[in-house]
């Protein structure tokens, strides 16, 4: 299936409920089942990220799918390593070209069972739940945060807590300080205790209310747009067509000033790109002001997921770049490194990257393809940060557009109700 996406023609006034976060949502049904708890977590992501974690927490079932996500992975891993019965649990074929060996060494040395039940260093994995007796490892932080994520929140069941010392740079660490938060939230006790060790105290979780906010990651698909849009409304007044100078606004529902996530940090970054945000009592109003820098260098190393909303809408805005801190983008849903250098190259943007950690652009171009299909690689990022481009373009096409529901189900269905036009194609 192919999706045609073209702007809307009048000004954009759009009031959108976001998708839940998912990695609220998948951290919150873990330390849910951690306390027996009989509240289930309020306003759980829809996603399929948090569907197959909430399908492997209910009745038991010992094959585990988990299709493309990460968390459910890493954070099902450590709690079956602790939960009685044998399972296997696996993924897409991408999922199980994701490595976990760093997790499953760190359990192995606590004492869990777990077997590779294919390739070594890789899901799926064969884990027989038992009682785990270390409480103390190092393990590398400069892979995958999820992996420390996981430890962490089983680390308060063991019996004398868990000590994890953290090797290597931190990558993620915003998605560390989530879970020590959400650990609180559920009653138990975590702490830094040193500027790359975490103590995790013994005595369990309790059974609390708990709601999920929404998703600060999918909330920047909607910054670019209105960034987008000052970019066009700019480029027109330049033209001396002015549109005329109505206001467009985009409010966001469900998201809070003082965030869990630390993908908030996206609205600061998108004031430099011409994108205000004002908080309102049920969540921001975006609106356009400022002038945006004219070059953008930021360490994205705390705020991975919003790489690809950002190199796309820096090129579309004509503005250069530098962003580092990308080392985990290759082993997320595809290489999103190599994946968003020949999808800009569609476009007529030459990105390049260095090291496998940064991404660059300098305003190198070169012809653009005629009508340019935009690849996905079974990444809801690559269909939500693309779809944008309709704004510059006369119009972008998708391919598998439906894998926006990994992290946000109605995300098509939500830019048609800011008036974007979708045509449905079989590719
Ligand atoms: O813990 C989490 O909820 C997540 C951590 C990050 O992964 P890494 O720690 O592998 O970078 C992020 O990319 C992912 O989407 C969600
Ligand atoms: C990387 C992501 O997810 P995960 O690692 O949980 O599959 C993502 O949502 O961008």
């Amino acid at each position: 299936m192919r999706y045609t996406v073209s702007a809307p023609g009048t000004p954009i006034h759009a009031a959108i409920q976001l998708p839940a976060s998912k990695s609220i949502s998948n951290r919150a049904l873990i330390l849910h089942a951690l306390a027996h708890g009989k509240q289930t977590p309020c306003n759980l992501s829809d996603c399929d990220d948090t569907r197959v974690m909430v399908r492997a927490l209910q009745g038991n079932p010992e094959h585990i799918d988990i299709m493309a996500a990460g968390t459910a992975m890493r954070f099902l891993t450590a709690y079956l390593s602790v939960t009685p019965g044998s399972r296997i649990i696996t993924g897409t074929q991408r999922m199980q070209q994701r490595p976990i060996r760093i997790l499953v060494d760190s359990l192995r040395l606590l004492g869990a069972k777990i077997d590779y039940a294919g390739q070594e260093g890789f899901p799926p994995l064969r884990i027989t739940g038992t009682e785990l007796q270390g409480d103390e490892i190092s393990l590398a932080g400069n892979v995958s945060s999820q992996y420390i994520s996981a430890l962490l929140m089983m680390g308060a069941v063991l019996p004398n807590g868990l000590r994890l010392h953290l090797t290597g740079s931190i990558i993620s660490r915003p998605y560390i300080n989530l879970t020590l938060q959400l650990i609180h939230d559920f009653g138990g006790r975590a702490e830094w205790s040193s500027e790359n060790s975490i103590t995790v105290y013994p005595g369990g979780y309790r059974d609390v209310p708990f709601t999920v906010e929404s998703d600060w990651s999918a909330a920047s698909y909607w910054y670019q747009i209105l960034a987008l849009r000052g970019n066009e409304e700019r480029r027109m007044k330049d033209e001396e067509s002015p549109k005329g100078d109505e206001h467009e606004t985009v409010e966001l529902l469900g998201l809070f000033p003082r965030s869990y996530q630390g993908d908030s940090r996206g609205a600061e970054i998108f004031s430099r790109l011409g994108v205000h945000t004002e908080y309102t009592d049920r969540g921001v109003r975006l609106t356009l002001a400022g002038t945006p820098v004219s070059r953008l260098e930021e360490d994205m190393v705390d705020i991975p997921d919003l790489a690809q909303t950002f190199v796309v809408t820096c090129c579309l805005m004509d503005i250069p770049f530098r962003f580092t801190g990308l080392q985990s983008l290759k082993i997320k849903e595809t290489d999103r490194i190599a994946a968003l250098i020949t999808e800009l190259r569609k476009l007529g943007y030459l990105v390049r990257s260095e090291q496998d950690s940064v991404l660059l652009w300098d305003g190198e171009r070169c012809p653009a393809e005629n009508t340019p299909i935009i690849s996905t690689y079974e990444d809801h990022r690559m269909a939500m940060a693309f779809a944008p481009a309709c704004i510059v373009l006369p119009q972008i096409v998708i391919d598998e557009p439906q894998v926006v529901s990994k992290s946000y189900l109605a995300y098509w269905e939500d830019l048609k109700k800011a008036g974007f036009t979708i045509s449905n194609e079989q590719g």
